[in-house]
């Protein structure tokens, strides 16, 4: 027994620690306790028992298994009383196109395991099958023949199927040649990332896909069953009414329950990645010593409570080894001493989340999606109503909900096929992946870029605005700009994906976007189509280029020009593909990218709006710079008749010019990203509905908002000594805002992004897993440009690589790229 009792005389906030360490032996944490019991109480026989028959004969759970002693070391992993997984008969989608005698093995070894059929030919078919399947008939397995993608492209498959609710946890085998394994990696590599599990070769020998089969059966579609169990255990603890946290090794919160808001007056996102320290009163080290780290503590510490008194709270903390025999994490269970009404309960709510928080965006998210599927349960109709939302959807899915309560069975499951359609990727927005929440520099990244700013973190405000008035004039005559040989020849390559901007940049003195402006206009034609003179678009052009500042690290006129030419390689792509835009579109794309970030202040819009800029009161807080790069390169272009590119445009062909620019420029806001996306999948997730759906003004839309968005963050998806340099110079821009946030005593949007501590490697990763990866998959399912994902796969390893080795800096990986290829390297 342990009791450390400090000097009650102190002042109120001091340790109060009455508590002792569980146990006298030294035993290991957590994993030797129960074992008994674990074993006789939970067990199942693989027959019958309170989940009734089993059909197939796969053991689901350790606990399923006949028991014997050689098998209990295997066993280990799962110990506690658990909750079972789900223990369904198992059932199988076959996805061939044709039944042939591969896929006669394949069925004939799920007939063997006792695993149930469907067969499906097409794509549409399976998907049709997998979204209105209900509970009671959901698919453990898919089987995708991608031997031919002429006839089922797995890839584009399996990520429709990773984005249909439900099937998460379901295992996704892709049938292959074996030529497949002798030279195709990178395809290798794209099933996987697209969520396929495993890939086998294809045969038509029974005996062989049987044990393939059983294997798959143990090692994937098991262990899956089993994780989908902790969706209940989630539920439960956070719903739990006692409070629980758990911290890793070195006492960071990683997990905290609804609960814990409560106690401690704190928002999730304030309570995450906190050191535990932080809310104890007492040292964790003096409670937890090192020589009692694998003890459980039991006592009574003070908690602090944000704007309270500290609170005495019973607080039981559990050490548990996930690997090896050390504690990797402890759980930390708070309950009020002796108490016997839910003081828990009694507490108030901590406010809701501010605006550009994580944690607001993920509640948004969460809720949404919770109450599309709640409104598919007749019983949920209730809860439902009374939810203070006011989309349409939801209207809609109360009223269908509301029908269903009176028709017949027939009607109501017609209603709810309705329901399913409803519920699809692309009704909702917001949409965004889950970020992972122990990965910090993501979420901050992710975080600022995808949310609005922080309204109420906002400590001080300051009115020194960075934004200048725009319009600087220009002084350059671009009458007098030389040709130049260096320059005509490396433009020769200005429409091919790994053309070199930085060298652009270099060669013209810092004037790439009027060079590559000039090189798109002539490509492309623009003057006739807006039956201008070359010499209004050189003097254009040079205005536009002015009104970048050059001190920006990223958001100078060489992002504007590298933005352009992506256009103008897109667009030229998308000629070849036969997705002809008119010459009018074409050129329209090309002048919004070239002004798409005009006198960006080299500031986020949310620093714009926490340091209460007047460009941030002057919008709303609304879409900030996006709106500000719009109206400035109008007001610049309309002032001068010597620069008014749009002087001879008819008053129908300008006003139609004008919005498609402020839409194609509004779209690169990042806190739209994920709805622009989602609507883009949603329309254009085929190549062949594609053709047709282009052809309508709708498609249109979407396909320009897309072009922009990703010539806009492409960066990730170029040749690697380019893709090193953008991403150096934006964490140069990030990190000149933190410092200006630090000095002014602003909130740090991004405190991650801090010059002293910052991962370049971890911020890149973040940045492709989150937003590039999708996205570029989206865009070359549309447009056919493989490069694209050959060197984002290629510098996404490479940064992984980088983090592994410890090579964190940009001066360190800029000096290991030098070291490894000094040609190239020298050259930037
Ligand atoms: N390589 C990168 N790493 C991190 N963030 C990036 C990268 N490239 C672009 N971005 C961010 O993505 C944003 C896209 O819109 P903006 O150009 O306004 O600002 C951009 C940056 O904030």
């Amino acid at each position: 027994m342990l009791i450390v009792s400090e000097d009650s005389t102190s002042a109120r906030n001091e340790a109060t620690i009455v508590g002792h360490h569980v146990g006298e032996s030294t035993e290991p944490p957590i994993e030797e306790q129960n074992e008994d019991e674990d074993f006789e109480g939970t067990g199942t026989s693989s027959s019958s028992g309170r989940y009734g028959p089993r059909k197939s004969s796969l053991a689901l759970t350790p606990e399923d298994e006949t028991f014997d002693s050689s098998q209990h070391k295997a066993l280990m992993d799962i110990q506690y009383p658990t909750v079972l997984p789900p223990n369904p008969q198992l059932k199988a989608l076959l996805m061939f196109p044709k039944v042939d005698g591969i896929c006669d093995a394949f069925r004939k070894a799920c007939e063997r395991e006792h695993v149930e059929i469907t067969h499906s030919k097409s794509k549409m078919e399976a998907l049709d099958l997998l979204q209105s399947s209900n509970i009671n008939d959901s698919y453990n397995l898919l089987i995708i023949d991608a031997r031919n993608s002429k006839f089922l492209d797995a890839e584009d498959i399996t990520r429709c199927v990773r984005h249909t609710s439900g099937y998460q946890f379901t295992t996704i085998i892709a049938v292959v040649k074996k030529s497949f394994f002798e030279k195709e990696q990178p395809q290798l590599i794209a099933l996987l990332d697209a969520g396929v599990n495993r890939c086998i070769i294809g045969t038509s020998k029974e005996e062989i896909c049987c044990t393939e089969l059983r294997q798959i059966l143990h090692s994937i579609v098991r262990p899956h069953n089993v994780m989908s169990t902790q969706q209940a255990l989630y539920t439960a603890l956070h719903r739990l009414k006692q409070v629980l946290i758990i911290t890793d090794e070195i006492h960071r919160i990683q997990y905290a329950n609804k609960s814990t808001e409560r106690l401690l007056n704190m928002r999730l996102d304030e309570i995450i990645s906190r050191p535990i320290q932080e809310i104890l009163v007492s040292d964790v080290s003096t409670i937890m010593p090192q020589s009692k780290l694998n003890k459980e503590f039991d006592g009574i510490l003070t908690v602090k409570r944000k704007g309270h008194d500290g609170t005495a709270m019973h607080v039981r903390i559990v050490p548990v080894a996930c690997i090896g025999r050390t504690p990797t994490h402890f759980v930390f269970n708070f309950d009020e001493p002796g108490s016997q009404h839910d003081f828990i309960a009694s507490l108030p709510q901590p406010k809701e989340a501010p605006r550009g928080s994580l944690h607001s965006i993920r509640r948004g998210s969460y809720d949404v999606r919770s109450v599309a599927s709640d409104g598919l349960r007749r019983t949920s109709l209730a809860k439902l109503t009374s939810l203070p939302l006011e989309a349409p959807i939801t209207k809609i899915v109360n009223l269908l909900s509301q029908i269903q309560e009176s028709c017949s069975n027939d009607e109501a499951k017609l209603i709810d096929r309705v329901l399913e359609f409803l519920k699809r990727e692309g009704l909702y927005s917001p949409q965004m992946k889950e970020i992972r929440p122990d990965d910090p520099i993501a979420t901050d990244l992710i975080g600022a870029l995808l949310t609005g700013p922080s309204i109420y973190s906002s400590r001080r405000s300051s009115n020194d605005s960075i934004i200048r008035v725009a319009n600087r004039t220009s002084v350059v005559n671009p009458i007098k700009i030389k040709p130049n040989s260096q320059v005509e020849d490396l433009l020769e390559t200005s429409l091919t994906w790994d053309f070199d901007i930085f060298k652009l940049e270099e060669i013209t003195g810092q004037r790439p976007l009027y060079y590559l402006g000039l090189d798109m206009v002539r490509r492309f034609d623009m003057c006739a189509t807006f039956n201008i003179d070359e010499d209004t678009f050189k003097r254009w052009l040079v205005v536009i280029e002015d009104n970048y500042h050059q001190q920006n690290s990223y958001h100078n006129s060489s992002h504007a020009a590298d933005v352009m030419q992506a256009t103008g390689a897109f667009i030229n792509q998308l000629a070849k593909k036969d997705f002809v835009m008119d010459r009018m579109d074409e050129a329209i794309a090309l002048i919004a990218a070239a002004a798409h970030d005009i006198d960006h202040p080299g500031r986020s819009s949310a620093f714009l709006c926490n340091s209460k800029s007047p460009l941030a009161v002057l919008y709303n807080d609304l879409t900030v710079l996006e709106s500000h790069h719009a109206a400035t390169m109008f007001k610049l272009t309309l002032g001068d008749d010597k620069i008014n590119i749009f002087k001879n445009l008819d008053k129908e062909s300008y006003k139609s010019a004008r919005a498609v620019i402020i839409d194609m420029i509004l779209a690169t806001e990042m806190t739209r990203h994920f709805e622009h996306l989602a609507k883009f999948v949603s329309v254009f997730g085929s190549d062949v509905e594609a053709r047709d759906v282009q052809m309508e003004d709708e498609g249109q839309v979407l396909i320009r908002r897309m072009l922009i968005k990703v010539a806009d963050v492409s960066n990730p998806s170029r040749p690697q000594p380019y893709c090193v340099e953008w991403a150096r110079r934006i964490a140069e821009e990030y990190f000149t805002q933190t410092d200006e946030e630090k000095s002014k005593g602003l909130p740090i949007v991004m405190p991650m992004f801090d010059r002293a501590t910052c991962s370049i490697p971890k911020s890149q990763i973040g940045f492709i897993e989150y937003i590039i990866q999708d996205m570029m998959h989206a865009w070359n399912g549309f447009i056919d440009m493989p490069e694209l994902i050959t060197y984002m796969q290629y510098n996404y390893s490479q940064w992984k690589k980088f983090e592994e080795q410890g090579i964190l800096t940009l001066a360190d990986i800029k000096s290991k790229l030098t070291t490894l290829n000094p040609r190239k390297s020298s050259s930037k």
